[in-house]
């Protein structure tokens, strides 16, 4: 690992409340960039808000968030970064080549540009398919097309593999890998501990706290553990690995 370029994001003493609740104290965090950064932690641990900060659509209370050099949210970043939501953004009554295509104008994006993106994540053969007739995976693919439009920097996706068949999974999951290959940075939330071993990097949070970051290899390493499951109950009850 000889990468000396900036990170992709650099959160510090980040301090959300939601719900006059505190729900990020004080988190700090990095994400390196051109790879797959996986954000893990169980459900309610924070990371569609740490999402959300990132994305600059999060109210904070404090701390600071950059992306690629910008204030998170700063209109500089709006065709730089990509963003799928929990529930991916899809048309049922329009054809995937029309979602897209929809997309492509309310960024500006050259329509051209959609071809290419349908091509990346494999719907090509669909365009003039109904979304409605698709499949779950097939759906979110949708999305991350649309998310791939202007070629973006940073591709931000909340659970993206929800809901997805082992099949599909190990598919994105590929797909991942191949654009932090053409050094696009990713950060990808899940709940699903099996997926962090395709992370190149990983953030592990808990009630609103980083609780470990780095390889997945050094964390089994530090924690003398075989998989990320184990790590993280280790990392939680120290006495416990
Ligand atoms: N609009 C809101 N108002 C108040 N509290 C909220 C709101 N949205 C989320 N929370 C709380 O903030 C905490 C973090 O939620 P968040 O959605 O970031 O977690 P998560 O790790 O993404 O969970 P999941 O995996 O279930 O999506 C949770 O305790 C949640 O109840």
């Amino acid at each position: 690992m000889t990468r000396t370029e900036e990170p992709a994001i650099t959160v510090e003493r980040l301090h959300v409340v939601r719900g006059g609740r505190e729900v990020i104290p004080d988190l700090s965090c990095t994400v390196p960039a051109g790879r797959v950064t996986g954000l893990l932690g169980p459900s309610g641990s924070g990371k569609s808000t740490l999402i959300r900060a990132i994305v600059g659509v999060q109210q904070v209370a404090g701390g600071s968030v950059r992306v690629l050099g910008e204030v998170a949210g700063s209109a500089a970043l709006r065709d730089r970064v990509g963003y799928v939501t929990q529930s991916p953004s899809v048309y049922p009554g329009l054809t995937v080549g029309e979602n897209v295509r929809f997309f492509a104008r309310v960024l500006g994006v050259a329509t051209d540009d959609v071809d290419r993106v349908l091509e990346v994540v494999d719907l090509t053969r669909y365009a003039d398919t109904m979304v409605d007739r698709l499949s779950g995976g097939e759906r979110s693919r949708v999305s991350l097309a649309s998310a791939l439009l202007g070629s973006p920097r940073l591709l931000v996706l909340d659970e993206p593999t929800v809901g997805l068949d082992p099949v599909l999974r190990v598919r994105l999951w590929s797909l991942f890998a191949d654009l932090a290959g053409q050094g696009i940075s990713l950060v990808v939330s899940s709940h699903v501990m099996d997926e962090a071993e395709r992370c190149d990097h990983l953030l592990l949070l808990r009630d609103g706290g980083l609780l470990a970051e780095g390889a997945p290899a050094e964390l089994l390493e530090r924690t003398r553990t075989d998989d990320v499951e184990a790590a993280f109950l280790a990392l939680i009850e120290p006495g416990a690995a």
